[in-house]
């Protein structure tokens, strides 16, 4: 009797649930598409991919509201950085005048330009919520290629400086020209920017170093996205990491008297292989002037490579 009656609560107990369930579901269905939020055209996007296989958003224009990413950047009330390279060659104006009306507008943002010839910078009237900061550096004989030594000096400063100035941090090629907004859809804690390349039929050209005895190896079979060192960045924290391990990568594969395919392009690829980059930026957040845009870029490449910069000392 007393495991017929046990049964019989079961049951009734099971017949509650299942009517509270049902009841939930009826409302649920009814309410659905009240409680979520519609969304106006321009956030989707069906001709590029806007997700990896981690879960990390890739950010092409018109899969974003800015205004709502502006507010919610606003409220937490952070600087950011950006840091750029003009050693032996200038080409400072034509970026700093852009990246002043176009990088993160509207935002604290502090540029730390590191150059061996502070003198040379011609007077540049920033935005009131623009700092520009010149920090002197010698050509580093440690590090005979200019390129190679940016992950140490990076580092040493973020050490030093950075850590206490900015919250995220970005690097940027200063050969290069902003020609539309770029926002705050870029701040998140590892960001790195598929390389322009990876849309053309060129791609090859840019491929991660595979021998093993580099420290930038990635074995053959593996791999994701081939990142450009001209635009990544992210949170202090993990910028310390990335460039700590870039910079003794390029160390060790110094000392054993070999260079990675693409110097420190290889070893980020290395680094960002295994640890996997929290947003991508697709490739229309740093075009190459070398290569024609295809359609699939919606803005007209919002940056790019300056085009032939060798003889332009501005
Ligand atoms: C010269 C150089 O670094 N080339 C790197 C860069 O090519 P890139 O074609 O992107 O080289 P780049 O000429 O844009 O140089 C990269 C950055 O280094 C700085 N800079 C460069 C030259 C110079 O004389 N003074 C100076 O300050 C400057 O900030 C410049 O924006 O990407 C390649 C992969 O795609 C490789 O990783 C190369 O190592
Ligand atoms: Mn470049």
């Amino acid at each position: 009797e007393l495991v017929y009656k046990i049964q019989g609560q079961t049951i009734i107990l099971g017949a509650c649930s299942t009517i509270r369930w049902l009841i939930k579901f009826l409302f649920v269905s009814m309410n659905f598409t009240q409680t979520l939020p519609s969304f106006s055209p321009p956030c989707r996007r069906q001709d590029v991919p806007v997700l990896t296989p981690w879960l990390a958003p890739i950010v092409w224009e018109g899969t974003f509201s800015r205004d709502i990413l502006n507010a919610q950047y606003v409220q937490r009330n952070l600087v950011t950085g950006v840091v750029t390279f003009a050693v032996e060659k200038y080409w400072f104006v034509i970026y700093f005048l852009s990246a002043n009306q176009y990088f993160l507008a509207g935002h604290p943002v502090n540029f730390y330009l590191f150059t061996d010839n502070p003198e040379k910078i011609p007077p540049l009237q920033m935005a009131p919520e623009k700092r520009l900061l010149v920090i002197p550096v010698q050509n580093d004989p440690r590090w005979p290629d200019i390129s190679t030594s940016h992950m140490d000096i990076i580092n040493a400063y973020i050490h030093s400086h950075f850590q206490h100035e900015v919250d995220y941090l970005y690097s940027i090629d200063i050969n290069s020209q902003l020609l539309a907004p770029i926002g705050v859809e870029i701040i998140d804690a590892l960001v790195a920017t598929i390389s322009s390349w990876h849309l053309t039929p060129w791609y090859r050209n840019k491929s991660y170093e595979r021998r093993p005895a580099s420290r930038a190896a990635i074995p053959e079979g593996h791999g994701d996205f081939y990142y450009t060192a001209s635009f990544y960045g992210g949170s202090v924290a993990e910028l310390y990491k990335l460039t700590r391990a870039c910079s003794e990568g390029l160390r060790a594969d110094r000392e054993k008297g070999i260079e990675a395919r693409w110097h420190e392009e290889s070893h980020l690829n290395r680094y960002l292989v295994q640890h996997k980059p929290t947003r991508l930026l697709s490739p229309e957040y740093y075009w190459d002037a070398e290569l024609s845009a295809p359609p699939i870029l919606r803005t007209s490449q919002i940056y790019k490579d300056v085009y032939d910069t060798q003889n332009d000392s501005v």
